[in-house]
């Protein structure tokens, strides 16, 4: 019967020392700030909105929302980036995804200065973690990495196995497990005996987007099993891609969906935007 990872408690515990972090800053004078934009009204995006939204309330760091319309245009989303770009109460910019399909995603995060890019998607910031000497996390694997560590297992030298190769989860994830000195294989859609290898894998990463798509057939006795998976199930409840029922009778450790990495990911939002502030400032 597997542990399960409490994703809320560890963000918890991380959120206090972010609060504290915080509240030194501002003992000398400089109040860390973010700009949330979400456009359109895409209910999900809405909820991850509200959450950060708390999390900065939380932790002191003083936060906006911007709230645009469907119909909005790329001059105008541009306009409000450069706006953020120039604005010093302004450290860190999140740009909620995904945007509507007439927006060009790619160009506008290339469009926010990379000091302020707290999500980490800027390429700069994406080729300084393939590098390995970057300042801001890429958000949900350093929570993974966080939940991992949680659990005492060690990540050097073990098979870490990560399902999905988006540019926000799989790829980043994998980088990171790499710097940890895990032995890393990215499974997708076209990999072949995808069972098979999941079975060798002793921490698994499962970010797919399908609901219920790992077994625990699938999984490694034992194994450090973290679902990255957001999906609604047939009664609407928010599910994840791993089947915790199956999964937990052989897995070690497991996170649950809610309460998992959803919790962790803002939380380190909420770090990127505390570096953020220290770079802007010449703290760091
Ligand atoms: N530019 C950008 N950056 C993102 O980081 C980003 C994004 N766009 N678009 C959407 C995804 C998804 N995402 C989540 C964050 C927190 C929860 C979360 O807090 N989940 C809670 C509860 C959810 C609820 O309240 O129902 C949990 O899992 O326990 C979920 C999903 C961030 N994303």
């Amino acid at each position: 019967m597997a542990v399960r990872i409490d994703g809320k408690a560890v963000a918890a515990k991380v959120r206090g020392e972010i609060a504290e972090e915080v509240a030194a800053l501002k003992k000398q004078g400089v109040q860390t700030g973010m700009a949330v934009v979400l456009v359109g009204e895409d209910p999900a995006s809405k909820i991850y909105v509200r959450n950060k939204g708390k999390a900065c309330a939380e932790t002191g760091i003083y936060s906006e929302e911007h709230v645009l319309p469907e119909n909005t245009t790329q001059e105008e989303l541009l306009a409000l980036i450069e706006k953020l770009n120039a604005d010093p109460k302004i450290n860190g910019i999140l740009v909620q995804s995904p945007l509507p399909k007439h927006l060009n995603e790619a160009l506008i995060v290339e469009h926010i200065d990379p000091k302020k890019d707290v999500d980490a998607f800027h390429a700069e910031n994406v080729g300084r973690i393939m590098i390995g000497d970057f300042a801001f996390l890429p958000c949900t694997p350093a929570g993974i990495i966080e939940l991992i560590r949680s659990t005492g297992v060690t990540i050097d030298g073990k098979n870490c196995v990560v399902i999905g190769r988006s540019n926000i989860v799989g790829k980043p994830m994998a980088m990171l497990l790499l710097h940890e000195n895990g032995t890393v294989t990215i499974c997708h859609s076209h990999t072949k005996n995808l069972k098979e290898i999941c079975k060798t894998a002793d921490i698994l990463v499962v970010a797919v987007g399908k609901a219920k798509f790992v077994t625990g057939d699938m999984v490694k006795p034992g194994a450090v099993v973290i679902d990255v998976g957001m999906n609604r199930d047939e009664n609407g409840k928010l599910c994840g891609d791993v089947d915790y029922e199956s999964a937990e009778a052989v897995a070690g450790y497991l996170t649950p969906v809610p309460g998992g990495v959803g919790p962790m990911t803002i939380t380190m939002l909420m770090k990127n935007a505390v570096t953020a502030a220290k770079i802007q400032n010449g703290l760091v």
